[in-house]
């Protein structure tokens, strides 16, 4: 079976990120690369992972109009990113504009396009969270309207938390990426994260691709950490 662990490497220092992959290379499924190493390390440091050949999920989660989000999703595809993120939330042509770039960049260069994958409620927010930016229902069912808007408009899939993937899926149906931050191993401190569940638990309920920075990154020995996580996942 697929390891479906993303590994998040969420550092500014390049020299750490690498690193943490060459180590993590045989236990985990791929790597994510967000926001904080890319604004510190640009193309070349993504490349500098990439180059290690696993899966790179780029998550940058563009929000903006369509027309900026279309010129960036060029420049993801360009890192040759597996997966990347946009943000649900900026409506239906801006997430057309995304997925008509990353597939006509892709064909331009003659590589597979990445998944784009919309983000819904960020697993940082509970319901009170939710409501004050505005959320105005249970978080589930705002997840649930995003979820179709991202399908409509084309996206491969959406990030979610775990708590919502079993009515996702029943939504959306088996071919739609459930991709699923806001995993936490029993062993391991929750941090920031407000809607969260074991890998294993996580897996059972139909996640597709399970995303976990600091339990693996912030442990004594990242690779048994993650070595720990494969085996819980029957792996
Ligand atoms: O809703 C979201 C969307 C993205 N993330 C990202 O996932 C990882 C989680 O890292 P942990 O250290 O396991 O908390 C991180 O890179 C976030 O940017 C998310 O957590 N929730």
């Amino acid at each position: 079976m697929i390891n479906p662990v993303y590994v998040a490497i969420d550092t500014t220092e390049a020299a750490r990120a690498i690193s943490l992959a060459e180590r993590l290379k045989g236990q985990v499924g791929g790597f994510k690369l967000g926001l904080e190493y890319f604004t510190a390390n640009g193309p070349a440091g993504m490349e500098a992972v990439s180059g290690l050949g696993m899966p790179l999920f780029v998550d940058l989660k563009l929000h903006d109009i369509p027309n900026t989000v279309a010129a960036a999703m060029k420049g993801v595809v360009r890192l040759g990113a597996a997966i990347t993120t946009i943000h649900a939330s900026g409506g239906a042509a801006m997430i057309r504009a995304a997925v008509d770039a990353a597939n006509d960049e892709a064909a331009k260069l003659g590589i597979a396009p990445p998944a784009v994958v919309a983000v819904t409620v960020l697993t940082s927010l509970d319901q009170a969270g939710a409501e004050q930016v505005g959320f105005d229902r249970p978080v589930l069912d705002q997840v649930k309207r995003l979820a179709a808007l991202a399908q409509d408009s084309g996206a491969a899939g959406i990030v979610c938390s775990p708590l919502e993937v079993e009515a996702v899926r029943a939504l959306c149906g088996p071919d739609f990426k459930l991709v699923i931050p806001g995993i936490r191993p029993a062993w391991s401190e929750a941090g920031d994260q407000k809607r969260f569940l074991t890998p294993a638990e996580a897996r059972a309920k139909g996640a597709d691709v399970l995303v976990i920075g600091r339990p693996i990154t912030g442990a004594a020995d990242p690779a048994e950490a993650a070595a720990r996580i494969k085996a819980e996942l029957g792996l």
